[in-house]
């Protein structure tokens, strides 16, 4: 029993849940269903950051103004205060959805709202990484990084319906981990942000390579020079 002494994750869970297979799940969600995912979209977040080196300096600058200069994030209430932060993590994935596709089966015949007529076992794929390129539905900037695409004339973060962005699905079968993630992604990012500098260490392609697979993940990586940052005066 000495987990209970221990204060990680997979600890915790053993002290509050008493069923074995129940437990398992619960494990297998989180490193199946939210290691990769997280780490894909911090890739191709810090990989458009390096491009945009105003977006980055913008992230900085919300973080100086609402956290106050070289304070540490203290609070959820502070991180829902972050509107450009998280309007630069929703466009990332946007443009690089960590589940480019994905298909189901139909168990049964069925009818799709537009009327097309699926026989039982058909597969059917959605696809985030090209309904985020076309123009009918973001318009004709669409392969533009833009944060503010996302946020209103207040400068306040607003959401799109799912079924346009399903990054994280839509509908009964929404990802459960989607507030943990976004969580996850924000928390990283910007610590990483505020106290390094991060380049890319070999010149950019114009677009990011991936190896086959269910997650998103660059083939050969993403090689980058990490400097601290010099602490700015109070
Ligand atoms: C940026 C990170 C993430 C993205 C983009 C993402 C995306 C998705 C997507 C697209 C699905 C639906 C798959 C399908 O079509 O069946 C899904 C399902 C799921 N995700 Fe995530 N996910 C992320 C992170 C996480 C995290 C961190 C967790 C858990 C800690 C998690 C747990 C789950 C679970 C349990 C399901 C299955 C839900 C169900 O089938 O009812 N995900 N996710």
């Amino acid at each position: 029993m000495g987990f209970l002494t221990h204060n990680d994750l997979l600890s915790r869970f053993m002290c509050t849940v008493n069923d074995e297979t129940y437990l398992r799940d619960v494990v297998i969600s989180f490193l199946l269903a939210g290691r990769d995912t997280v780490a894909s979209g911090l890739t191709s977040l810090f990989w458009l950051l390096a491009k945009h080196p105003n977006v980055e300096s913008e992230i900085r600058r919300e973080a100086d103004r609402v956290l106050g200069k070289n304070q540490e994030l203290t609070s959820f209430g502070e991180m829902k205060e972050l509107h450009y932060l998280q309007a630069a993590v929703y466009e990332s994935m946007r443009l690089y959805p960590p589940i480019q596709f994905d298909s189901k089966f139909c168990v049964d015949d069925d009818i799709l709202p537009d009327g097309s007529l699926l026989r039982r076992g058909t597969r059917v794929t959605y696809h985030p990484y090209a309904m985020g390129r076309i123009e009918e539905i973001w318009g004709p900037d669409c392969l533009e990084f833009k944060p503010e695409r996302w946020l209103k004339d207040d400068g306040d973060f607003s959401p799109e319906n799912p079924f346009k962005y399903p990054v994280f699905q839509a509908g009964f079968r929404v990802c459960l981990g989607k507030e943990i993630a976004l969580l996850e992604l924000k928390s990283v990012a910007l610590s990483l942000l505020r106290r390094f500098q991060i380049q890319l260490a070999t010149r950019p392609h114009p677009t990011l390579r991936f190896s086959p697979g269910l997650t998103a993940t660059l083939s050969g990586g993403l090689p980058v020079l990490i400097r601290e940052r010099e602490v700015a005066p109070a």
